[in-house]
């Protein structure tokens, strides 16, 4: 570990995260394409366990399921054709997932697997789903190890690079970081596959439209390259998050780019993650509906940035479902605040008032005790 002094300006990102998701790209998790490679795996859950043993929150966006289906299948050629895809991702999913739970094991942890597709992330509902089951399991310290749900998806609708997918997770958490271990230190200039004299960039901003220009594609094993990993970083920042491109086969990488240590290339948002958060919420969705509050819930809104619970809420206007974006007014008809709703309006409205502890006793369920949590409420 580094002192203070040694830590590269510009990385306090990284520094200073509480909630990080890692990627590992196929280039790495596999050993040249023969399966996984289960002593590297072990090395990098190793890292992870030491992070969440300093209270940082990780979530896995792991590869690795075609390539360890194929080696279990014993097909040296990767397929092209969409169902052996799919039927190797099959065989080799349940793989991939007892291989890491077996290293967390080792640390007394638990992992769990979360299968998404494009739709999960993409549809509203589902979105705040997929949202609340990967924090809940962050809650209870579960390391969540997300994959595409490869077996089920069709190319039209298939993420195909796990680099979006990281991205687009490190969206719907609101991480601080996104880390993208690959087979190379980091973004260099050129490919450094076909350019020996490529130079590796230690930082930049996410959204730098120099760097699609250096990146290129990816390698037999991998799928998108160095461009999926800078869209993925330009993605990251639009809910604040700084994405690090660093080489997975580097000794404690990991811990050693929380520490602030000058690895890999750092890539960051143009504005400060809290804002490029809200800005990206209060673009995101149309209004459905409109909740009136009174003025005890205007003023916590605006004063504490507290979350809305529908104690504070006297009146629902309009037809939304759970997730749809709502806009809360006074009672003089005065915009106080935007937000994704955790209720649709039917249930909204006989929440009206209530304390959060009546809501399963009125509903019959409860989603959560907030009828718009603070991090999807954007005050105008
Ligand atoms: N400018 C660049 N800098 C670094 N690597 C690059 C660049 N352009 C293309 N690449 C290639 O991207 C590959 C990593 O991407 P990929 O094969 O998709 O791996 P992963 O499975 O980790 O996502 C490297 O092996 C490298 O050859
Ligand atoms: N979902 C696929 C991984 C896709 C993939 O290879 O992505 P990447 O590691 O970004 O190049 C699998 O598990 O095999």
């Amino acid at each position: 570990m580094q002192s203070n002094d040694e830590r590269a300006p510009g990385r306090e990102a990284l520094t200073g995260a509480r909630r990080v998701v890692v990627k590992i790209g196929s280039a790495l998790l596999t050993d040249d394409g023969r399966g996984l490679d289960e002593p590297a795996i072990g090395g990098w859950v190793d890292q992870i366990a030491a992070l969440h043993a300093r209270g940082i929150e990780v979530v896995l966006v792991s590869s690795g399921a075609v390539a360890a289906g194929m080696a279990q299948l014993g097909w040296s050629v990767r397929p092209s054709a969409v169902h052996e895809l799919q039927a190797a991702a099959a065989v080799g999913q349940t793989g991939l997932a007892q291989c890491y739970q077996g290293h967390f094991a080792r640390h007394e942890l638990r992992s769990a697997q979360v299968l998404l597709t494009h739709d999960d992330l993409s549809n509203r509902k589902r979105y705040l789903n997929a949202r609340s089951a990967l924090r809940t399991l962050v809650d209870l310290r579960v390391i969540p190890v997300v994959n595409e749900n490869d077996t089920v998806v069709t190319d039209e609708i298939r993420f195909g690079d796990n680099d979006t997918l990281g991205a687009l997770v490190a969206n719907l958490l609101e991480a601080d970081a996104l880390v993208i271990l690959t087979d190379q230190e980091g973004l260099y200039d050129a490919d450094p596959r076909h350019n020996p004299q490529a130079a590796l960039i230690p930082e930049g901003r996410a959204d730098d439209p120099r760097l699609a220009a250096m990146a290129g594609g990816g390698g037999v094993l991998g799928r998108g390259g160095m461009t999926t990993k800078i869209r993925a970083a330009r993605l990251a920042a639009r809910s604040g998050a700084v994405t690090a491109i660093a080489g997975g086969r580097q000794a404690d990488v990991l811990t050693r780019l929380i520490d602030g240590e000058r690895l890999g290339t750092l890539l960051r948002p143009e504005h400060a993650p809290l804002a490029a958060r809200k800005r990206w919420l209060a673009g995101q969705l149309k209004v459905r509906g409109t909740l009136t509050l009174d003025a005890g819930a205007v003023s916590v809104l605006r004063d504490r940035g507290s979350s809305l619970l529908p104690v504070g809420v006297r009146a629902v206007e309009g037809h939304f479902v759970r997730g749809d974006m709502v806009v809360c007014v006074d009672e003089q008809g005065e915009r106080v605040a935007k937000g994704l709703v955790n209720y649709g309006s039917d249930a909204a409205a006989r929440l009206l008032g209530q304390p959060s502890h009546q809501i399963e006793a009125i509903l019959g369920y409860m989603e959560a005790p907030e009828l718009i949590h603070r991090d999807n409420l954007v005050v105008l």
